[in-house]
């Protein structure tokens, strides 16, 4: 199934007709920058061209008030003066006589999407929209936007489609305040935003966007606000908020439907957010949310105002959506001390909400002052241009890297035209592998099976790692005679000739997995249901779930929080993912599991598992494949002693591994 885009250049005919420096940003050149980025690289080409629409006015009053719609609709017809006139009782937003039909449009488009994934004509899809929507309120517009796009979708898609729990993760670097007020007394809407903030200094300056607004009465517990106090924030810090508060909790809301207020003023470049994070960050804040709900994401324009970050930043998400392997994120940064306090807070508020956090560390939280806060001078007058206002200086980073197209992966058994003894040979002479290599492969095997399908085995690996390092195939599986063996070996012999680091996991009961590396060539972490061999090295971590691998919520938990972020630390050349027998692991955990891992190495992961274990072939194909991973259920409590057990294994690891950091050293 495809990915939809929706765009359609009338939502380009409306612009700001009188001097307001705070509005001066909004221009109709971020839709066709956004656009004209896609067609040029060839991605609106594989899209699904979906048609925009209108909303209609009961679409509308889905969020807005009557007398709202009402007063809007008087826009057309009035005079520049007027226009000026009726701006004046919004905030930071201007009106204009064809803004009417766009906001329509905007909010009509967003809809569009909704229908095409709810009746799975696409998987997944985005709307490239102006005027944005997430500011705006029930009988307010405010911030650029005039009807909130995101709001009257999710109340849509719970009406028309009966979906039950909605998602809702806002990325741009301002709180959607009307997507806050709209959903905060409602527990099947989980609103997530994170925002530029600084102590309530930042536009729009609401005591209501801090990290203890968690949603009220029965809502409570479903917003989630994570407030960034400086600007700068980089790759890591973005990513650590998705590992540790917001992928968590994403997950255990279980949604039947995402939706993406996706602004991109939270890229670097962009004069509103001040941001340092670069345009192939939303390649991996997308991949990490299709895996939820079946992969039903709809993704909606709202802010983004550096046109040159805003096409690279559109262009990334768009070919995540379409299923491409991600660029690697070089070297992430440990998370800078004002994220990590953001982050404690936040877990902190919602501590009482959400399982995963119920073993969290709970240190004091600092006093939220109570004080009004004092504007800075300039707050008060909007300086000439934010341009202008920065210290001149334009920012640069590097293009986004090229991104591989999928190749026909070999997601099924090996290729088998490297059988035998002699396919080792040919492999040892054609200088694929030193013989010195070869022996020692070949004991490695020995002990496992008879040297027959032993050597065949090692060929066949090398074989298969070698077209997936050329990129002729995207991700492999192997069935070999002893999975343990064949997972050491290949990392030890195999992979580390081939590529710098590789990240091998390994889930399930096994002993002979305590592979020490000093030099971080292979970085194993094994999870399993038994105590692994104790931690000799940074670069083997056991993790054990005392409930073992069939404990889906632990099993959850170690790879969200542990996992992830030691393999975006890490940043490995290829993934090895051996599945030991007896795994006890389920399916659909199983599939989640391979779908995450695809976002590292650029999606080269090699799957082993125990020749006999051909049940499990079809799911582990299906999401090598890419195919979204099946729902989970709904998740329980990890088990007490398992969350705990990992939480204090987070807190022993973060001296090693900053990925894994969660709390600011805050004196309260
Ligand atoms: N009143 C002092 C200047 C404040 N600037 C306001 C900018 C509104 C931004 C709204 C936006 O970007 C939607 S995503
Ligand atoms: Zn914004």
């Amino acid at each position: 199934m495809g990915t939809a885009l929706v765009y359609d250049e009338e939502m380009t005919k409306y612009k700001l007709l009188w001097v307001d420096p705070a509005c001066k940003i909004e221009v109709p050149e971020r839709l066709t920058a956004s656009y004209e980025a896609l067609v040029r690289s060839g991605l609106s080409g594989r899209c699904v061209s979906v048609p925009a629409r209108q909303a209609s006015d009961a679409e509308i009053l889905l969020v807005h008030s009557e007398e709202y719609l009402e007063a809007v609709k008087k826009t057309p017809y009035m005079t520049l003066e007027d226009l000026k006139e009726f701006t004046l009782q919004y905030g930071d937003v201007y009106f204009h006589p064809n803004i009417y039909h766009c906001a329509k449009l905007a909010a009509g488009s967003v809809l569009q999407l909704v229908d095409s994934i709810m009746t799975g004509k696409v998987r997944n899809g985005i709307a490239l929209v102006r005027p944005p929507g997430h500011h705006s309120m029930r009988g307010a517009a405010n911030g650029f936007c005039v009807f909130n796009n995101v709001a009257i979708a999710a109340r849509y898609a719970k009406q028309k489609y009966g979906v039950k729990r909605v998602l809702i993760v806002d990325w741009d670097i301002h709180h959607g305040q009307g997507v806050q007020y709209c959903f905060e007394d409602d527990p099947s809407v989980l609103y997530f935003s994170w925002h530029r903030y600084e102590h309530q200094k930042f536009w729009p300056h609401l005591r209501e966007s801090d990290y203890d607004s968690v949603g009220k009465g029965s809502g409570a517990g479903f917003n989630i606000n994570v407030p960034w106090n400086k600007v700068g924030m980089e790759n890591s810090d973005y990513l650590s908020v998705f590992c540790h508060v917001l992928l968590p909790a994403a997950y255990e809301f279980c949604p039947d439907l995402v939706l993406v207020c996706a602004g991109f003023d939270s890229a670097i470049g962009d004069p509103e957010g001040e941001m340092c994070a670069t345009p192939d960050i939303f390649a991996h804040l997308t991949h990490l949310l299709m895996n939820l709900a079946g992969g039903k994401l709809c993704a909606a324009l709202e802010g983004g105002y550096n046109l040159t970050s805003l096409a690279q930043s559109v262009c990334q998400t768009v070919q995540t959506l379409l299923g491409d392997p991600l660029p690697r994120l070089a070297n992430l940064r440990s998370p800078c001390i004002s994220a990590l306090e953001s982050l404690q807070c936040a877990r902190s508020a919602h501590r009482q909400y959400w399982s995963f956090l119920k073993h969290a560390a709970n240190p004091p939280l600092p006093e939220i002052s109570t004080k009004p806060i004092k504007l800075a001078k300039e707050e008060e007058e909007p300086a000439e241009t934010a341009e202008e206002e920065s210290s001149g200086e334009a920012k640069v980073w590097p293009e986004p890297p090229q991104r591989s197209c999928p190749p026909v992966c070999s997601a099924s058994v090996l290729p088998d035209d490297v059988a035998g003894a002699d396919g080792l040979k040919r492999l040892s002479t054609s200088g694929a592998l030193q013989p010195r290599l070869v022996n020692k492969l070949k004991n490695h095997f020995t002990k496992a099976a008879d040297d027959g399908d032993a050597v065949a085995t090692i060929s066949r690996l090398h074989t298969l790692m070698e077209k997936m390092l050329t990129n002729e195939i995207g991700n492999g599986l192997a069935l070999v005679p002893d999975v343990a063996a064949a997972t050491m070996c290949f990392a030890q012999d195999l992979a580390s000739d081939l590529v710098d680091r590789v990240l091998v996991v390994c889930v399930g009961n096994a002993t002979g997995l305590n592979y020490v590396t000093t030099d971080g060539r292979a970085l194993v972490v094994h999870i399993s249901g038994e105590d692994g061999e104790e931690r000799k090295s940074k670069y083997y971590i056991p993790v054990r779930l005392k409930q073992g691998c069939g404990d889906t919520s632990g099993f959850l938990q170690a790879v969200l929080g542990l996992l992830l972020p030691l393999g975006y630390e890490y940043d490995p050349g290829l993934v090895l993912l051996g599945r030991m027998p007896e795994s006890g692991v389920g399916d659909g955990m199983w599939q989640q599991l391979i779908g995450l891992l695809r976002g590292f190495a650029k999606g080269h992961t090699l799957v082993l598992m125990q020749a006999n274990e051909e049940a499990c072939m079809g799911p582990t194909a299906s999401a090598l494949l890419g195919h979204p991973a099946a729902p989970l259920q709904e998740l329980g409590a990890p088990f007490p002693q398992d969350g705990d057990a990992l939480e204090r294994l987070r807190e022993r690891l973060q001296a090693d591994w900053k990925m894994l950091q969660t709390t600011g050293r805050m004196d309260c």
